[in-house]
């Protein structure tokens, strides 16, 4: 996940490959309440592991559910079997309608029946969400509930403590007209109290109702069977009961399919690839949002699928404008807005009012944003049209909190004037799809020209590694340590019983040997460490004498040779800051910014000196200060690739610079190279 307070995306031109998605939020959240609910044990699989299932779990537990962490998407429920061991407590649900409104039904009937006294809580815009109508429904009961902030919203506090009477007779009337989720928390929470026939009736028009249907098929895995009229009741029979299927798969989740289906539609084909594959989830599939499919045809994409794969090329281009009704397809419909900038005319998406009461003002936010790109949008209060730009803007979009914001926006990348686009608290996506933008990369190519390198240069411990590590995690971007493919080759040399003293270095032999080695290096840097071969040699390469044999096979020009192309495969989505001495020169001239980080010889002994002796490595000063000025002479004179800065390389003395310093000048310099965001 890109926890960083922006992402840029340099423009992209083609897309390929296969995805696997995560799980449906829409099942993982009623299959754990229900299996919380049920009697006996449940497993669950290709759970989603996100904001919203994460706050259900957590909420579960304090609930005094039993959940066992079989792996990262796998979970164990023991089953409560309609009773709380826990009588108070306090709940903070984020921003997952679908963890509010069916926990606040549950509880309210648990605290009814058997006592209780449970507060539900959210972030600040969970709070500006309306309950209002499940929270009527609740009252008609008899069940106590307080709105503790405004009527109508969250925070709530159900149940007073003692137990009262539950009025199950008369039909439970709800509007469904502002969220379906008030039917389906209804749907899920009565079977605890079905002793009799409870008869739930719709009032107005029902909006969302593809998600019933998810509500529907889940109780009927778990045991319940409701009978329907239509949309209008649905009757809870007496003596239903929640009972553990034993083992849950969840699917893909449709809805996060949306983004792919609309890559697949708009990028060109990748050279080698025949469109995009998606896994986890078909046509098959018991989300209405696989719906979307439907409207991405309409739009000119090539889908073809299967019950649990989908697979997407692109077909009419440009993409057709359409006029569509949305209601059934609410969360995965703000895609067909960012598909529409690459169609031909002006689409109208229609009956999505609930856009306004969810994440954000989802119609407001998209003609916002939309219009920075260049669109004309028009907005009503339940509708949105949009006509593609005609001259695109590089556009910094705000995302408003709200996952679908992110994600459907970074499709814009795609845009024909190659502009890049900077997505705004990328992190947002952790509330359905926490790795969307590294799913979204590893099926995306960008022209390499496209992708942006920030070269750091410089002499030896002049603290460049730590530089562009901290400049790459702000960024978000991939780092290249060529210091240390150098050392790899030394380490891997000192391995194979190559010899790298100076005298051997002379013979050819020894020179095509090592430039062999450092051509079929097994190199591969993983959260910060460094393996050769599967071992993780982050310490190993890191040693004195290993520094030293890079200096001195990193001066043959086989071994230059056979690294270059090695240290170029590291230009990849979203960016590079790479690190070295011939970083801004040889590997990557055309780099957007050339830094060449500087520090007095002495200033570099005493750092060397103090990471040694932190790492318990006895240490002289003099003999470092003398071990670098030998190095930099050697690095500064050697023929191929001498340590010089690029012509465009800016100076960057650190001597006197705390670290922090140093990666806000280099941020700086960086954010005057990119375009201009205004729009
Ligand atoms: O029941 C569900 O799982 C959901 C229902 C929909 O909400 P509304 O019924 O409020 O439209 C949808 O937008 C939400 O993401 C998930
Ligand atoms: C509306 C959404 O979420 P929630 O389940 O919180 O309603 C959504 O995921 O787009």
């Amino acid at each position: 996940m890109y926890a960083i307070p922006f992402l840029d995306i340099p423009p992209l031109r083609s897309a390929g490959g296969t995805v696997t998605l995560p799980g449906s939020k829409s099942i993982s959240n009623r299959v754990l309440l229900l299996a919380a609910l049920s009697d006996g044990e449940t497993t669950l699989h290709d759970l989603l592991d996100s904001d919203d299932t994460r706050v259900m779990l957590t909420a579960l537990q304090t609930l005094g559910c039993q959940v066992t962490r079989l792996g990262p998407q796998q979970v164990k429920v023991q089953g409560l079997g309609g009773r709380l061991p826990v009588r108070q407590a306090q709940l903070f649900l984020g921003n997952a309608g679908t963890a509010m409104r069916p926990l606040t039904a549950a509880l309210a009937l648990l605290a009814s029946t058997h006592g209780g006294v449970f507060e539900l809580s959210g972030i600040p815009r969970m709070h500006e969400r309306p309950i209002g109508d499940l929270v009527d429904a609740l009252r008609q009961l008899g069940c106590p509930i307080a709105c503790l902030g405004r009527e109508g919203y969250p925070p709530l506090r159900v149940g007073h403590g003692a137990p009262v009477p539950l009025q199950l007779q008369a039909p439970i009337r709800v509007r469904g007209d502002v969220s379906s989720q008030f039917l389906t928390a209804l749907l899920l929470a009565l079977p605890l109290v079905a002793q009799q026939d409870v008869t739930i009736e719709v009032v107005g028009e029902l909006i969302s109702k593809p998600y019933i249907e998810i509500t529907l098929a889940l109780l009927a895995r778990f045991g319940v069977a409701v009978i329907r009229d239509g949309w209008q009741r649905f009757t809870i029979p007496a003596g239903s009961r929640y009972r553990s299927p034993g083992g849950v798969h969840v699917e893909g989740d449709a809805s996060s399919a949306s983004y792919f289906i609309a890559l697949g539609a708009i990028a060109p084909a990748s050279p080698g690839h025949d469109g995009i594959t998606i896994q986890g989830v078909g046509l098959a599939s018991m989300q209405g949002d696989i719906r979307f499919v439907d409207a991405a045809r309409a739009m000119g994409a090539d889908i073809t699928g299967s019950a649990n794969q989908l697979h997407i090329r692109r077909g009419h281009w440009p993409l057709k404008a359409i006029d569509l009704d949305c209601n059934h397809i609410p969360d995965a419909a703000m895609t067909l807005a960012v598909m529409a900038l690459y169609a031909q005319g002006t689409t109208t998406l229609r009956n999505i009012a609930s856009w306004r009461v969810k994440e954000t003002d989802r119609i407001a936010a998209m003609a916002c944003e939309l219009r920075k790109l260049g669109a004309t949008v028009e907005e009503a209060h339940d509708a949105i049209r949009i006509t593609p730009p005609t001259h695109w803007h590089a556009a910094r979009i705000h995302t408003y909190d709200d996952h679908r914001v992110a994600m459907c926006f970074s499709l814009a990348a795609f845009n024909p004037a190659g502009q890049p686009v900077r997505i705004e608290d990328p992190k947002c996506v952790a509330k359905t799809f926490p790795d969307y933008f590294e799913t979204l990369f590893g099926v995306c190519q960008a022209a390499p020209a496209d992708i942006p390198v920030i070269c750091i240069d410089g002499p030896t411990a002049s603290g460049k590694g730590t530089l562009a590590t901290a400049v790459a995690e702000r960024l978000g971007y991939h780092v290249l340590d060529s210091g240390v493919l150098y050392r790899l080759v030394g380490l891997a040399a000192e391995r194979q019983g190559i010899p790298t003293d100076a005298a051997s270095l002379t013979q050819p032999a020894v020179a095509e040997r090592l430039g062999q080695l450092a051509a079929t290096l097994p190199v591969r840097f993983d959260a910060g460490r460094v393996w050769l071969d599967g071992e993780d040699v982050s310490d190993a390469v890191r040693t004195e004498s290993a520094g030293m044999a890079a200096s001195r096979v990193s001066a043959l020009p086989p071994v230059r040779q056979a690294l270059l192309d090695l240290q170029r495969r590291f230009r990849a989505l979203p960016g590079l800051v790479a690190d070295g001495r011939d970083m801004g020169t040889v590997i990557f001239p055309d780099a957007a910014l050339k830094v060449f980080l500087t520090a007095s010889a002495e200033q570099r002994a005493n750092r060397r000196h103090k990471q040694l002796i932190s790492k318990g490595i006895p240490a002289r000063i003099e003999d470092l200060l003398a071990d670098l000025k030998a190095r930099d002479a050697r690095d500064m004179s050697r023929q191929d690739a001498p340590l010089k800065p690029a012509e465009d390389a800016l100076p960057l003395d650190n001597s006197a610079q705390s670290i922090e310093e140093s990666v806000q000048q280099v941020l700086a310099w960086w954010q005057a190279r990119r375009p201009d965001w205004a729009h």
